[in-house]
C-alpha cells in the first residue's frame, strides 16, 4: 500500500466508509450497515483480488511473495477508494505458504487503512469446535487475518457455522454463506430437494439470523429502507439465472447482503444481474476479479475497468 493511501485515506479520492453509531460489543457498526453505507455511496461493486499465476505473468511479475504483494497493493491502491469492497481470494495467497499469508495480513491491514471493506474469500466450514478456530482467525479483533467479512461453506450444516455467526455479530463483522454458487457443478448439491432445496434452507437460515439482528421485515418488504441489511450474507452467483425463481428463493425478504460472483470472466453481465435478482438487486454486491485484473498493471487502466463494470450494473 502506498504511503499516500495508508497515512491520508481521504486524499485517495472518496472518504473512507464512516464508522457510525455503536451497534456491537466492540463498538463497531454492524457489517450489514457498513456495507449498506458503502454501496449507497460507492455503488454495488466489489473487486476481487485474485493473484492467479497467469495474471502475475501477464503483469510482468514473478510467481513469488514479493510479486504477490506488489500485485495486491497495486489493485488496492487503484480501486480501493472507489468501490464498496475488495475480496482477496485466500487460496491464491495460501499457495505461497506462510510468506503468502503474511502478504494477505498486510493487505487486510492496508484495506482497513484505506477505508475500504475487506471480504476474505476463504470459504471456511467445519464441525463447530473447529469452526471456532476459523472464526477466531478471520473475525476476531486483534487477529492478524481479521477481515470485515469472510465467506463460509455450509456443507456441514448451517448451524455448524455458529461460532463464526456469533463472533461476527459480537465484533461488527459479517459472513457470506454459500447458497447458490456460480459454478455449474453447484446445482448437483444446492438444487436438491425441490421446493425444500438445500439452497432454500440456507437462505431461510440466513434470513432468520438477519431477523434476529434487525427485526422481521414487514409483509411485502424488500428488506430495504429503515431495516437495512443484516450481517449474515449469502453467496448467489450472477450466473444462476432462472434457478433462483425455479427454486422459489425469496432473497429480498432475507435482508441479506448478496455477494454475486460470475461477472465478466464467468460470462454474466450487469443486465443478467438485474434480471436474475429483480427486487433483491439493491442488496447485491456484484464481484468481479479476472475481468478487471486483466486490465492491469497500470492503476488508471484498473480504475477504468472497475468504473466500466460498475456502470454496467446500472444498465
Ligand atoms: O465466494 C465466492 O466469492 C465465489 C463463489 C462462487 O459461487 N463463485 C465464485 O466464482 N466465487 C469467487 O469469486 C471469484 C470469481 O472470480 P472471476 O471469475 O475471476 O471474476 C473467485 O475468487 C471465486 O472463488
Amino acid at each position: 500500500m502506498s504511503p499516500r493511501c495508508r497515512s491520508t485515506p481521504p486524499s485517495c479520492g472518496r472518504p473512507p466508509v464512516p464508522e457510525q453509531p455503536v451497534g456491537t460489543s466492540t463498538g463497531r457498526v454492524p457489517f450489514g450497515s457498513r456495507l449498506r453505507t458503502a454501496m449507497d455511496s460507492r455503488g454495488q461493486l466489489c473487486v476481487g483480488i485474485d493473484p492467479h499465476p497467469a495474471l502475475l505473468a501477464a503483469w510482468g511479475l514473478a510467481d513469488d511473495p514479493a510479486s504477490l504483494e506488489r500485485f495486491s497493493l497495486t489493485v488496492l491502491e487503484a480501486v480501493g477508494a472507489d468501490v464498496a469492497a475488495v475480496k482477496p481470494q485466500v487460496a491464491l495467497f495460501e499457495r505461497h505458504g506462510s510468506a503468502g499469508l503474511a502478504v494477505l495480513e498486510r493487505l487486510l491491514a492496508a484495506c482497513a487503512d484505506a477505508g475500504v471493506l475487506s471480504i476474505a474469500d476463504a470459504k471456511r466450514g467445519d464441525i463447530g469446535s473447529t469452526m471456532a478456530g476459523y472464526a477466531d482467525a478471520w473475525l476476531r479483533d486483534g487477529s492478524a487475518l481479521a477481515a470485515d467479512a469472510v465467506t463460509l461453506s455450509p456443507y456441514l450444516g448451517f448451524e455448524s457455522l455458529r461460532p463464526a455467526l456469533d463472533l461476527a455479530a459480537a465484533t461488527g463483522r459479517g459472513v457470506f454463506v454459500l447458497a447458490l454458487t456460480s459454478n455449474p457443478e453447484g446445482a448437483s448439491v444446492q438444487h436438491v430437494g425441490g421446493d425444500q432445496s438445500v439452497a432454500a434452507r440456507i437462505v431461510a437460515a440466513a434470513a432468520a439470523e438477519n431477523s434476529r439482528e434487525l427485526g422481521s421485515p414487514g409483509p411485502g418488504s424488500t428488506g430495504l429502507g429503515s431495516t437495512g441489511l443484516g450481517s449474515t450474507g449469502l453467496v448467489v452467483g450472477a450466473t444462476v439465472g432462472r434457478a433462483l425463481t425455479g427454486l422459489g428463493l425469496d432473497l429480498a425478504a432475507a435482508q441479506a447482503p448478496i455477494l454475486a460472483p460470475g461477472l465478466g470472466a464467468q460470462g454474466a453481465t450487469g443486465a443478467d444481474l438485474r434480471a436474475t435478482f429483480g427486487p433483491a438487486f439493491p442488496n447485491v454486491l456484484a464481484t468481479s476479479s479476472r475481468d478487471i485484473l486483466a486490465a492491469g498493471p497500470a492503476p488508471a487502466a484498473l480504475r477504468d475497468a472497475a468504473a466500466r463494470t460498475l456502470a454496467g450494473l446500472s444498465g
